[in-house]
């Protein structure tokens, strides 16, 4: 594992980790104490969902992990991506715009990330041109993104997180716009990359129902700072179905999910 921040004593190895989180916190520069004290492991492979009420630091944590900020203590550590050395450290990261190059064709949006690494642009084309046939827009490489819905949209910014073969995807709040059906179809698409690809993925959602329908393991946050108030495991049949969506198994963990989310919004203290 790479450490971030190093710390005496803290130096095992522990291999079936993608992501560790111990004790950290950020407190901003205008004082704001946005996380933590938080402790959190991913395991390689796995799918989680950080859930909890606005403001109380998901969006911070994932910045963390993407080492698109630091900690103000704790320790943040990654697994140390196995293979040759690529851009953004193993780390692929879709937000909940897909923020995409109005003036130029999918292809070339997806392409960005390989560009900035330096990646020849033949092999890049080609692996962009992978990245979109494996989110199912293969025939739409020289569209534009005007010419797209917001759902394709979506798609695009997956493949272009993809494009780099991370390891870890971080994901925040990528459907939140997005209509209802748009958005089932979308989960179930990510589900079917995720099954296919293996990568750990951290979802982060509002919502308790996507949560539960996509993740191995729904953890539920405090309100700010940011604490860890539940980490719910969903065992159920794989592959998740729609059937799934309508079973009473999925109902009986939503409660469960709404009843570890109700103190971060209720101002009571956690059952
Ligand atoms: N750069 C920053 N400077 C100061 N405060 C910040 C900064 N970024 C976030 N915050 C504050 O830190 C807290 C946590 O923000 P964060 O965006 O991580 O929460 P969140 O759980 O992702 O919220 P939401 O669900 O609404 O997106 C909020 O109070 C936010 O206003």
């Amino acid at each position: 594992m790479v450490e971030r921040k190093t710390s005496s004593g803290v130096e095992a190895s522990l291999t079936a980790l993608a992501v560790s989180l111990r004790g950290v916190t950020k407190v901003y520069d205008n004082g704001v104490m946005a996380l933590g004290p938080l402790d959190l492991a991913v395991r390689k492979g796995e799918f989680i969902s950080l859930l909890g009420p606005s403001g109380c630091g998901k969006s911070t944590a994932l910045r963390l992990i993407a080492e698109l900020s630091a900690p103000s203590s704790g320790i943040v550590r990654m697994a140390r991506h196995e293979g040759p050395a690529q851009p953004g450290h193993g780390i692929g990261f879709v937000f909940q715009e897909p923020t995409l190059m109005p003036w130029t064709s999918v292809r070339e949006n997806v392409r960005l990330p390989l560009k900035l690494a330096g990646v020849p642009k033949a092999d890049a084309r080609a692996r962009a041109d992978e990245a979109l046939a494996s989110v199912g827009l293969a025939d739409f490489a020289d569209a534009y993104p005007r010419e797209l819905s917001g759902g394709m949209k979506m798609r695009v910014s997956l493949a272009r997180a993809l494009v780099t073969d991370p390891d870890i995807l971080l994901m925040d709040e990528p459907f939140a716009a997005l209509d209802e059906i748009t958005r089932f179809r979308l989960n179930n698409d990510l589900l079917a990359l995720w099954r296919a690809l293996r990568k750990t993925v951290i979802f982060v959602t509002h919502s308790v129902f996507e949560s539960v329908y996509l993740s191995q393991r729904v953890v539920v946050m405090t309100a700010r700072p940011g604490r860890i108030q539940a980490d719910i495991r969903i065992e159920t049949v794989e592959p998740r179905t729609e059937e799934f969506r309508t079973s009473a198994a999925y109902s009986d963990y939503c409660r469960k999910v709404s009843a570890a989310l109700a103190p971060s919004y209720s101002g009571q203290p956690a059952l």
